[in-house]
């Protein structure tokens, strides 16, 4: 089993995504956005990073790279999609994922550690966590505030299609102001209808050793190995 890690003109994070699916003993490749096949892949992960330097919106020029025409196919085939921070923002963009990432409420570029709740454990991506699980993963980024029209909303919540949620600390389940951008309802991560394309704001893979700061994204990972070990068994 092969996973893609697509490296935009501006991608940052796609060594460390490399480096965490590696470390969960799947075999894992750079992929140039020029690539105009993705064949012989069973999984792609869009990283994050300032793809295009974010020139218009973050993700609306990379959405045009040919690769994108790949990853529609793996992920309309049902094999695993997954983006992180600006490759969830790419995600919206193409449309294979509903709603979009607006600019943070504060109008900063927002880089610290948050909880996240895990809302869903039978999916290819989080098998590996409990039900209600909170996750400690870092966030970078801008433009991270979810939003979606009214409709769309109540669509993802009744279809259980968010994923992470924004929590408060262990520590303090009753503190506010624990959402770090805005995004409605609290939203982290979402995936689509078949439950096969991820997107999250949060960067699991810059948590996957301790000597980072926690472990708590391998979990992602080791997941995505488990669903493709069954995938392709
Ligand atoms: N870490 C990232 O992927 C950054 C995402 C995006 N460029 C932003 O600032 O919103």
């Amino acid at each position: 089993m092969r996973v893609a890690v697509v490296q935009f003109p501006g991608s940052n994070c796609d060594q460390d995504t490399l480096w965490a699916l590696r470390l969960v003993g799947l075999q894992a490749e750079l992929v140039w956005h020029t690539e105009g096949s993705l064949e012989g892949f069973q999984a792609a992960i869009l990283p994050g990073g300032f793809s295009y330097g974010d020139y218009l919106r973050a993700g609306a020029l990379a959405k045009f790279s040919p690769v994108m025409q790949e990853v529609r196919r793996l992920a309309s085939r049902g094999y695993p999609v997954v983006g992180i921070c600006n490759g969830f923002q790419v995600l919206t963009e193409a449309g294979l994922l509903p709603g979009a990432l607006l600019a943070n409420t504060n109008l900063h570029f927002t880089c610290k550690e948050v909880f996240v709740r895990v809302e869903r454990i039978d999916l290819p991506f989080t098998s590996g966590y409990s039900p209600g699980q909170l996750l400690r993963l870092p966030i970078a980024h801008g433009e991270g505030r979810y939003y979606a029209d009214a409709e769309t909303l109540e669509r993802l919540e009744q279809n259980h299609q968010v994923v992470f949620r924004y929590a408060p600390p262990p520590s303090t389940p009753e503190a506010t102001g624990y959402n770090p951008n805005g995004s409605l309802h609290d939203i982290a991560g979402i995936v689509n209808e078949k439950g096969n394309v991820l997107g999250m704001m949060p960067h699991p893979e810059r948590a996957v050793e301790e000597v980072l700061g926690g472990t708590d994204g391998l979990g992602l990972f080791r997941s995505l190995k488990a669903a493709l070990e069954v995938l392709l068994a």
